[in-house]
């Protein structure tokens, strides 16, 4: 895994956090003063024990001292728990905010982010950063930073106390202490590296479930469970090893914060009995001094821990800010990059010069495309053909901006897409991929997904493009469901079969009422019948709407305008069928490359294109 990473100050990651901590502030300080106050409470009843001890013991104490001395550390100890409980109430459900305002942020930015950083960035990482991470943040916020201060108040505040009472066991008490420190500062560096490569880990291992879940239909039909259970048990053995390092430095941490402190007390109890001995102590002051360290343990044990989230934190917080501070290199017009742009000239679809190379591409590596132009008048159909390979989904995936290309332009109604807003581009341009992707949602609400907003805001006109969009795409089969086109489809659409999930993903980019259709190979996972009926339709349905489409079968090209030739990234030659047959080598090597029993003449001798046959698919039957 490759992604990204820097590591930012503390004060630039706290900085950057500014813009989730909305409403927190004010919040978070009266947590802190509530737990402040809720730690000095703490130390203040070894101060009453003093008291109550030495007037006990005092030959003229009364009892009245006694009472006094219990009612203050009941009035104390009640104090305490209100705090604590102040605590909580204050920080809690702005942190949860925080949590919720990050992991929006970060959803935004993923829809924004273009096709090229997802291409690079694993599933797995940006699921255990939106979640895992995001979660670590808001424990951090809601407990780690606020405990981590407490905790330093309340030792600095019991040190004082401690000296106070005797100077002696205070030097005993702080000798343990200074070891602590020191240990910490290496503590800190250890912790980090491997808090940040068991945050790495665990997101890779996440993309290795995440993908075997989704390609579970694939590993069982080829029996590589085993093989996956492998790899997997790989990783899980390296992030095992991880975190067993981490706790390793985090316990020898710990070990070291608890062991100390209980030497000294073993120590300061000589010292302390001695003292006392001598009269240079009270018994009550004794008291109070081991009184003290009890209140100390708690924070002298647990600030190594908060240090560790603390540091956990930081890395989640330079893990989600890799992500957001990834550039988005395909937004909006830039007006000083493209000065010039013409207006708009009726429609029509245009690649001048096209150049195109994958950003992760070797340096010396040929590019995918090669001073690619093409032009579609408005309202034509274009159908683009190669061999496998040749770029032809790269080419139509420029054409809404999925990818930039790296030189020429691509123009939209004569403009340069570049000098679109992204939205408008969008609108303009619908695209359907040969790996159709749909949503656990109904059908109606797939179908509809990019619909323009007039239409869905009447429900008549949204149920008649529903309609249409259904019955252009031969996706009726829809109404024959068990709740019809309300039907919810499962993850990805993974309960319908590959030619309906194709139909339902066509519908999805009719309904969009595109001006430019972009079909990248939809129609693949269709039966002859059914591609041709449904490119029949799609003619009648989208007149004036100008397609571009990557074809692989006869019945394709044959309803094409124009065909244009793609081999190693270069248009070869544009024509009609007929001439291109005539005069281009490659076409014919392509042509045959199609599957012999689906060739052109048999389709146009078929009669489908000229509308002779039945209106009824030979899949059309299909339920789920
Ligand atoms: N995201 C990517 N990063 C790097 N290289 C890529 C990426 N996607 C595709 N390629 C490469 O670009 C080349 C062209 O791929 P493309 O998918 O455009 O071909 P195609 O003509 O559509 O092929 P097919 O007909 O098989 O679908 C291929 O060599 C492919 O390996």
């Amino acid at each position: 895994m490759s992604t990204p990473e820097r590591e930012r100050s503390l004060a630039e990651a706290i900085r950057r956090l500014s813009p989730y901590l909305e409403g927190v502030r004010w919040r978070w300080v009266a947590g802190l003063a509530s737990a402040m106050l809720a730690g000095l409470v703490a130390l203040a009843i070894p101060q009453v024990i003093q008291r109550l001890v030495n007037s006990v013991l005092h030959p003229g104490g009364s009892v009245a001292d006694i009472w006094t001395a219990v009612w203050i550390m009941t009035g104390l100890g009640l104090a305490e728990g209100l705090l604590i409980f102040g605590r909580r109430f204050f920080i809690l459900p702005p942190a949860a905010g925080v949590e919720n305002r990050a992991r929006t942020a970060l959803f935004t930015r993923l829809q924004r982010l273009p096709v090229s950083f997802h291409d690079a960035w694993p599933s797995g990482q940006l699921l255990s950063r939106s979640v895992g991470d995001l979660s670590l943040l808001r424990r951090w916020i809601a407990f780690g930073t606020v405990m981590f201060v407490v905790s330093i108040v309340t030792i600095t505040v019991g040190l004082v106390l401690l000296f106070n009472t005797s100077w002696v066991l205070g030097l005993i008490y702080l000798a343990g202490a200074v070891p602590i420190m020191w240990r910490s500062f290496a503590f800190r560096n250890d912790f980090r590296a491997a808090s940040r490569l068991s945050q790495d880990q665990a997101g890779d291992l996440a993309t290795t479930v995440e993908e075997s879940v989704h390609g579970i239909r694939v590993l069982k039909a080829f029996g590589r469970g085993g093989e996956a259970l492998e790899g997997f048990r790989g990783q899980a053995d390296t992030l095992r090893g991880t975190e067993v390092r981490k706790a390793t430095v985090l316990s020898q941490f710990i070990a070291l914060i608890v062991a100390l402190p209980e030497t000294v007390i073993g120590l300061s109890l000589a010292a302390g009995i001695y003292l006392v001995a001598t009269g240079d102590l009270t018994v009550g002051a004794l008291a109070a001094f081991f009184a003290t360290t009890a209140v100390l343990a708690g924070p002298v044990e647990s600030v190594g821990q908060l240090m560790g989230m603390s540091l956990s934190a930081k890395t989640a917080i330079d893990r989600h800010l890799d992500v957001m501070d990834t550039a988005v290199d395909i937004a909006g017009p830039d007006g000083g990059r493209h000065p010039g742009a013409p207006a708009a000239v009726g429609g029509g679809l245009a690649f001048e010069s096209v150049a195109f190379r994958f950003p992760d591409a070797a340096a010396d590596a040929e590019p995918i495309l090669r001073d690619v132009s093409l032009r579609l008048e408005p309202g034509e159909t274009m159908a683009l053909v190669g061999l496998t390979g040749t770029g032809k989904s790269t080419l139509v995936q420029l054409v809404p901006r999925l990818y930039d290309a790296t030189a020429g332009r691509v123009l939209v109604d004569g403009v340069d897409v570049r000098d679109y807003e992204l939205l408008e581009l969008r609108r303009k341009v619908s695209i359907a991929f040969e790996d159709a992707t749909l949503f656990s949602d109904s059908i109606r609400n797939n179908v509809l997904l990019g619909a323009p907003a007039e239409v869905l805001a009447d429900p008549e006109a949204a149920r008649e493009l529903l309609e249409t969009a259904l019955d252009t795409a031969q996706a009726q089969f829809a109404h024959a469901m068990p709740e019809g086109v309300d039907t919810q489809i499962g993850e990805e659409g993974l309960s319908l079969s590959g030619g309906q999930r194709q139909r339902i993903a066509l519908a999805r980019s009719i309904a969009a009422q595109p001006e430019i259709l972009v079909l990248d190979d939809p129609l693949s996972a269709l039966d002859v019948r059914t591609e041709e009926l449904v490119t029949q339709r799609l003619r009648r349905v989208l007149t004036g709407t100008t397609t571009l489409i990557v074809a692989h079968r006869p019945s394709t090209v044959a309803l094409a305008d124009r065909v244009a030739v793609l081999a190693q990234g270069r248009i070869l030659d544009v024509g009609t069928h007929a001439e291109l047959l005539g005069r281009s080598p490659a076409y014919r090597v392509i042509i045959s490359s199609f599957e012999e029993d689906q060739s052109i003449e048999s389709v146009m001798d078929s009669g489908v294109i000229t509308g002779m046959l039945p209106v009824q698919s030979m899949d059309q039957e299909e339920t789920p």
